[in-house]
């Protein structure tokens, strides 16, 4: 019935909880007053025997009930709210830090869509879990027991019978609960498939219209949704039934109870107004275990986002240590007999696949301030090398470590704030170029943005659009790939770290705009170490050493003067790709002479 560890994990709603059960037990002991009270006048007029004074005295007395039930709610809903507050704010927050600390790695196990769903919906149904399913709960054992006390007073027969019958109403929850479960597991899952599909195809939608397969895709969206209806519509006939069957039971055990003490009245065994009383109590018996009732559904609903926010909590991430940068000796880099997989998920690992290794044995030097560059064909793990390096994934066997001390043992400020790494798809954001700019230094002043913004070549056309204040779109999408890209190094450049990755940092971008990049990733080079890892040997001719990679290892090592006398990958590489080259040369220049000198101003 509860999630022990989401109870464990949010252990400060407590006092809330309490608080809440609290509120909710004095409105039921006013409400006990009350109906004793009415039970008394209705007995005198029954009589015959009343008084102007006991109906005054009624009247203030149901005034004063009303106040006491009153200041109850709004206090129990305040608590509520204040409650809901926490829950959403630390679930929240602990998916954000995971978020962070996971990194790039986030999508591995997880969609982008389901990671939304879990922190927005997901985390609503905790809210209710925790704002009603639970304070009700303790309220629900609490008012059965606190009625049958002051209805034993009058009859313990009925009272007995009452509280006899009020377990069935947990019972017939707990019948239901193992059924729930699978049906609100599989509930979710289609829920967040559906999700995936949806955002998939709003992502893609120019791919699916381009091939024509929006059809295709809208066909396989609506099964989707068919199938997400008709368990949404199977969760809604389980609750309803489930209710339905609560609602039997507690209005039958409140007729049981009135039935009997009628009985008893007949017989002069229970007095008019303890009759009375009875009668409009004994639903109270059963009312607040049928709420529960309602609100466990919504629990189990909790209970299932629950599970799928822990999973997203427990997702491996990056391991990062506490050593601070001032215990690095120096900034040499040394990767040293590296073997690498990457992790399989949690559900392929059941299947018990094999991990496919990517790196064998890899070993580097980069010393201080080189310039390094990888090269290889695709898919022969240079991106790997380059995930090591950051630390986003840790090395099976061998050691990677900057200064002496390994990669993971570094704190991840530390990371941040010496390795730079830009790759083809720097994200960035919906806002002004300013606040952009600002993620690589937020110290940095309009000065330094704009200096920055002419090395990269885009001052001019940035300053006819409303300068550092130009909005960009989601993604920069109101400029072209190079003019991304170009601004991805600004930022990048503004981070003034020791160390910069490029991976390929030109890729799918015009040649003006790579031949741009590449002479200040070159420049760069001279007073920062910088590694290049690219398709492109023409980039990395002017590199100190160049690792040449193939199939996870390093299969040759050099500069391109030695490279290109051995046989080996690197010459076949680089014969198919000079053909291009000089291709590229004369576009350049071609290029040069229309614009008068520079490429785009
Ligand atoms: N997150 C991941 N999970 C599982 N396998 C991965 C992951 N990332 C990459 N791989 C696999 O690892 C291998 C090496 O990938 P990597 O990205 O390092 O290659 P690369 O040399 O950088 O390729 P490219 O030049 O095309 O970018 C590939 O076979 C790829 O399928």
């Amino acid at each position: 019935m509860f999630h022990k560890r989401l109870l464990g994990t949010l252990k400060e709603t407590r006092g809330y909880t309490a608080g809440m059960v609290v509120c909710q037990w004095i409105s039921l002991l006013a409400n006990i007053v009350f109906l004793y009270r009415t039970a008394g006048i209705i007995g005198s007029m029954y009589k015959k025997t009343i008084t102007s004074e006991e109906l005054y005295s009624y009247v203030l007395l149901v005034m004063v009930i009303l106040c006491i039930r009153g200041i109850c709610t709004h206090i129990s809903g305040q608590l509520s709210n204040l409650s809901s507050l926490m829950v959403k704010e630390k679930i929240r927050t602990l998916i954000f830090n995971k978020m962070i600390r996971i990194g790039t790695r986030y999508s591995e196990n997880k969609s982008t869509s389901e990671i939304v769903q879990i922190s927005t919906e997901g985390v609503e149904q905790l809210e209710i879990y925790f704002g009603n399913y639970i304070p009700q709960f303790f309220y629900s054992i609490l008012a059965p027991l606190t009625l049958f006390f002051v209805v034993g007073t009058m009859s313990i027969k009925v009272a007995g019978i009452l509280l006899l019958c009020v377990p069935f109403i947990p019972i017939s929850i707990v019948a239901v609960q193992k059924f729930a479960k699978k049906l609100l597991k599989k509930y979710w899952g289609t829920y967040t498939e559906l999700g995936d599909s949806f955002l998939e195809s709003l992502q893609g939608l120019t791919t699916l219209k381009i091939y024509n397969a929006d059809e295709r895709y809208a066909k396989k969206m609506d099964k989707e949704a068919e199938r997400f209806r008709k368990v949404t519509m199977r969760v809604l006939i389980m609750q309803l039934n489930s209710i339905s069957i609560m609602d039997l039971i507690a209005y039958g055990g409140s007729a049981i109870g009135i039935i009997l003490s009628l009985k008893l009245f007949q017989q002069n065994l229970l007095s008019i107004e303890h009759c009375f009383f009875i009668i409009m109590v004994s639903a109270e018996f059963f009312l607040p275990l049928r709420l529960l009732g309602s609100f466990f559904h919504i629990a189990m609903n909790g209970n299932a986002a629950a599970d799928r926010i822990f999973a997203f909590l427990d997702e491996e991430e990056a391991k990062n240590g506490r050593v601070e940068a001032d215990a690095l000796t120096g900034k040499d880099i040394l990767i040293q007999n590296v073997d690498f997989a990457y992790p399989f998920s949690k559900e392929k690992e059941e299947q018990k696949r094999e991990k496919k290794q990517i790196l064998k044995k890899v070993s580097m030097k980069i010393p201080e301030n080189n310039f390094i560059a990888i090269v290889g064909e695709s898919g022969c793990g240079k991106s790997t090398v380059a995930s090591l390096l950051t630390g986003e994934y840790s090395a099976d066997k061998g050691k990677v470590t900057l200064g002496g001390i390994p990669i993971t043992e570094l704190s991840m400020q530390t990371k941040n704030k010496l390795i730079t790494r830009v790759n083809h798809i720097n994200y960035l954001f919906q806002g002004s170029v300013r606040e952009n700019l600002k993620m690589g230094n937020q110290e940095a002043s309009d000065e330094q943005m704009e200096e920055i913004l002419k090395q990269v070549q885009l001052y001019s056309f940035i300053k006819k659009h409303g300068g550092l204040d130009m909005l960009l779109k989601e993604n920069g999408a109101n400029l072209s790939g190079g003019q991304r890209q170009r601004l991805s190094l600004a930022i990048a450049l503004l981070h003034d770290s020791d160390i910069y990755i490029f991976d390929e940092a030109t890729s799918n971008i015009d040649v003006e705009s790579e031949n741009l990049i590449m002479e200040i990733i070159i420049g760069l080079a001279k007073k920062k170490t910088v590694i290049l890892i690219t398709h492109r040997l023409f980039n990395a001719k002017s590199a100190d050493k160049i690792y040449v990679m193939e199939k996870g290892k390093i299969v040759q090592t050099g500069i391109e003067n030695e490279l290109i006398k051995e046989e080996g990958i690197y010459k076949k590489l680089y014969e198919q790709q000079s053909e291009l080259e000089d291709y590229r040369v004369i576009r350049k220049n071609q290029v040069i002479d229309q614009n008068g000198g520079s490429v785009y101003e």
